[in-house]
């Protein structure tokens, strides 16, 4: 655990953390390769976005170097709504691919909804799929454990890592996307973790004073500095999801800001930077959930060799 050296917040290391995860994965991805399984992840790029390209490099890059088999597939951008779905249809049906994703956002003349609805739930290793979310509304863990989305998994095992205990904790969320919003209230508030959850959103009035009663802070709206020093408890922990890019007006490389203000250092005890904090668990999350579901195919293939 490192202290920002002008501030006292405690720097929720996405990166360290990570590290560590991928250390444990590295073990049992050995482990499921000496029972004949090298667990496979896919990603489905849609179009050339630059943002886009580079989560799926460093998708495909991380799970390489953790000894996984990295299928990457690309379509361009003006693809039919048929043709991706005939790649969904392909991935599914191809057994060296445990899980995979769909890198989201599409391009906006493609259905969204229905091409998630297309993946196997088994593959779906981002959680988004609405069985998937359906079972985690009911919180069903049986027959399998539902795979979850990867950052809210993210946000919660890097406070877990800095053993930050959520437990009786008052956190408000801010944004309502489905990847992070909407999910992670309903994995906060599992028994296991039992903290207490305010959702809150760009259309929530008075949005500073929910925030001054956290606890903890999710800030995943995706708008520029919409967590300011004066809206946070001091001491209250923050983790700054949200992500917008700035074209430079002068050509160079756009500007990438974070949904917490810098400034919130001063007053937050723990923070999470970005870059750095949460991006880093959200891909060690997803290789996650597709080594589990490798694993899963091992333990159904001995209990068949058994029977
Ligand atoms: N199908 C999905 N699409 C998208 C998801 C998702 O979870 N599933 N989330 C985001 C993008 N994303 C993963 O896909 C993602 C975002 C950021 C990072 C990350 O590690 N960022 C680095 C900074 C990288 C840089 O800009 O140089 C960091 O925070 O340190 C990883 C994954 C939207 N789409």
């Amino acid at each position: 655990m490192t202290s920002a050296a002008s501030t006292g917040a405690v720097v929720l290391d996405g990166k360290a953390a990570s590290a560590a995860i991928k250390a444990e994965l590295t073990e049992r991805v050995a482990a499921l390769k000496a029972k004949g399984i090298t667990p496979g992840i896919a990603t489905v790029l849609v179009g050339a976005d630059p943002a886009s390209q580079l989560y799926v490099g460093m998708k495909h890059k991380q799970s390489v170097a953790i000894g996984m088999n990295s299928i990457q597939k690309s379509l361009p951008a003006d693809s039919s709504q048929e043709q991706v779905e005939a790649l969904i249809d392909e991935l599914n049906a191809d057994p060296t691919c445990h899980g995979y994703i769909v890198q989201l956002p599409l391009p906006k003349h493609l259905n969204t909804d229905a091409i998630l609805e297309r993946i196997d739930p088994a593959k779906d290793a981002d959680g988004l799929h609405p069985t998937n979310l359906g079972r985690l509304v009911l919180n069903v863990n049986h027959p399998i454990e539902t795979p979850l989305p990867c950052t809210p998994r993210g946000v919660i095992e890097l406070l877990l890592r800095n053993d930050y205990d959520l437990k009786g904790k008052h956190v408000v969320v801010v944004g309502r996307g489905v990847t992070i919003g909407r999910s992670i209230p309903l994995l906060l508030t599992r028994r296991a973790i039992n903290a207490t959850v305010t959702l809150t959103h760009t259309g929530t009035q008075d949005l500073s004073e929910h925030l001054r009663r956290a606890d903890v802070i999710v800030a995943a709206a995706g708008v520029k500095h919409i967590v300011k020093p004066e809206d946070v408890k001091p001491g209250a922990a923050v983790l700054d999801v949200g992500v917008t890019r700035e074209d430079d007006p002068e050509g160079g490389k756009p500007k990438v800001f974070g949904d917490v203000d810098p400034r919130v250092a001063e007053v937050a005890g723990y923070l999470s930077p970005n870059p750095g904090g949460v991006g880093p668990m959200t891909v060690a999350l997803l290789m996650t959930n597709v080594v589990e579901a490798a694993e899963r195919q091992a333990a159904e293939r001995q209990a068949a060799q058994a029977s």
